[in-house]
């Protein structure tokens, strides 16, 4: 029986996948397993019980993966369950960054209860004109799941898009629109765009990157989207570019109270995967994959460890080990089964930066003197009994 806790709420549809073998712990002191969408756990003093966080959505930057990690817990996330919900968002935005429909609604609420509102809205609608998206340069920064999705809706709504990603991947690649123009530096795309819309993860090297520099480079009214993270934003030298004019419209998914009310924001309450669609797809999506781990050993969409998968074990048992990614671990892995005189069937190890992680089918029934074995081999993490 496993025990999980969820941190915030998961949508019934993931949680229904949970079968007999698992229960609701109280708490996370008391759990297996974690599923989270954006609670801070920097915070928690995790129990060695836990072997595994999902995360039902993209963002990490709200748990301490390193230290995950160094202990041997697997933290996955559900990359692309909620983009169309982001892509959407960002769609309604660049209109929202346009056209004046937020003042002006603001003003039609606070007018309610003139008699003669019709005649009111014909003299006052010109201080809410704006202008079209259609024609405008629009740069992505960060062309992942969300960012392909983006720029290639906008694209056929006829903006003119710029995309940036030194990173990108061979599967975004595939995916974005022929007629996306790459442009190979930032300062390119600040001095080019109109809209410049932000979807890269949070990370040192992201942190602070829209700031005073960054704004003196772009066009006098440009229009800023940040759906990714606050803190890629430097808000005092946003405030600044909002006031002097280079920045005209910032719309952001991430209020504080800096930014929230000042002139040319429009701060939305993190809405950008709260659809009914997209917490189903990431709860579904967080849920299978802590399932197949804790059932199987299997690791996929882990954003700390590697992907390995040998799907449902056939033989007698099943060993995990989470361990340093050095030499040597294997044949001492291996030793110590030959030294018992057990046969390994079938043998995966695979490694992500500092970390990797060994499956290892067995002939014969694990038991709790092998794992204690192997895990008194230096460098090794965690061990744990699948089967
Ligand atoms: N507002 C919301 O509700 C919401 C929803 C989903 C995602 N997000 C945020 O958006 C981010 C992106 O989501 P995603 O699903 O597209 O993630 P993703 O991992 O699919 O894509 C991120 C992309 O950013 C690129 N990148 C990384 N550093 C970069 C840099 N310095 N310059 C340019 N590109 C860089 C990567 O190569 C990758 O292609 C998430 O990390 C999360 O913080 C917010
Ligand atoms: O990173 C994400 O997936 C988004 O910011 C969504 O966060 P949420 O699940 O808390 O809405």
């Amino acid at each position: 029986m496993y025990k999980i806790n969820c941190l915030n709420p998961i949508a019934a549809v993931g949680l229904d996948l949970l079968t007999e073998n698992y229960e609701n712990a109280g708490s996370f002191r008391e759990a297996d397993a974690l599923l989270v969408r954006s609670a801070s756990m920097h915070e928690l003093e995790l129990p060695p019980s836990v072997l595994a966080i999902a995360r039902a959505g993209a963002g990490v930057n709200n748990i301490p993966l390193e230290k995950c990690a160094e202990s041997g817990v697997v933290v996955f996330n559900t990359p692309g369950a909620n983009a169309n919900a982001v892509k959407e968002i960002i769609i309604a935005s660049l209109l929202l960054a346009s056209r004046d429909i937020v003042a002006g609604i603001n003003w039609v609420n606070s007018a309610k209860d003139d008699p003669d509102l019709a005649k009111l809205v014909e003299k006052t609608k010109a201080k809410f004109a704006g202008t079209e998206i259609k024609g405008k340069r629009l740069g992505v920064i960060g062309l992942g799941a969300v960012g392909v999705l983006v720029a290639n809706a906008a694209n056929r709504l006829g903006l003119e898009v710029y995309g940036y990603d030194p990173f990108i991947s061979v599967r975004a690649a595939w995916n974005l629109s022929r007629h996306i123009k790459p442009i190979k530096s930032l300062d390119e795309l600040y001095r080019t765009c109109d809209f410049i819309t932000v979807h890269v993860p949070l990370a040192d090297s992201t942190k602070g990157m829209l700031n005073e520099e960054a704004f003196a480079l772009m066009q006098e009214g440009v229009k800023i989207l940040n759906f990714s993270r606050d803190a890629i934003v430097n808000d005092d030298d946003m405030i600044a570019a909002l006031r002097s004019g280079r920045v005209k419209r910032y719309v952001t998914d991430f209020p504080n109270p800096k930014i929230a009310g000042v002139k040319g924001v429009i701060a939305i309450p993190h809405l950008g995967a709260s659809t009914a669609e997209s917490e189903d797809n990431c709860a579904i999506m967080a849920v299978e994959q802590l399932m197949d781990y804790l059932e199987n050993g299997n690791i996929k969409n882990s954003v700390n460890y590697p992907n390995c998968d040998m799907g449902v074990c056939a033989q007698a048992g099943r060993i995990a080990i989470h361990h340093k990614n050095i030499p040597n671990m294997l044949s001492q892995f291996t030793s110590t089964f030959a030294r018992e005189d057990i046969n390994i069937s079938d043998m995966t190890n695979k490694s992500k930066g500092k970390w990797a992680y060994t499956l290892l089918d067995i002939d014969a029934p694990s038991t709790p003197a092998m794992a204690e074995g192997i895990g008194k081999i230096d460098g090794v993490l965690r061990v744990r009994i699948v089967l």
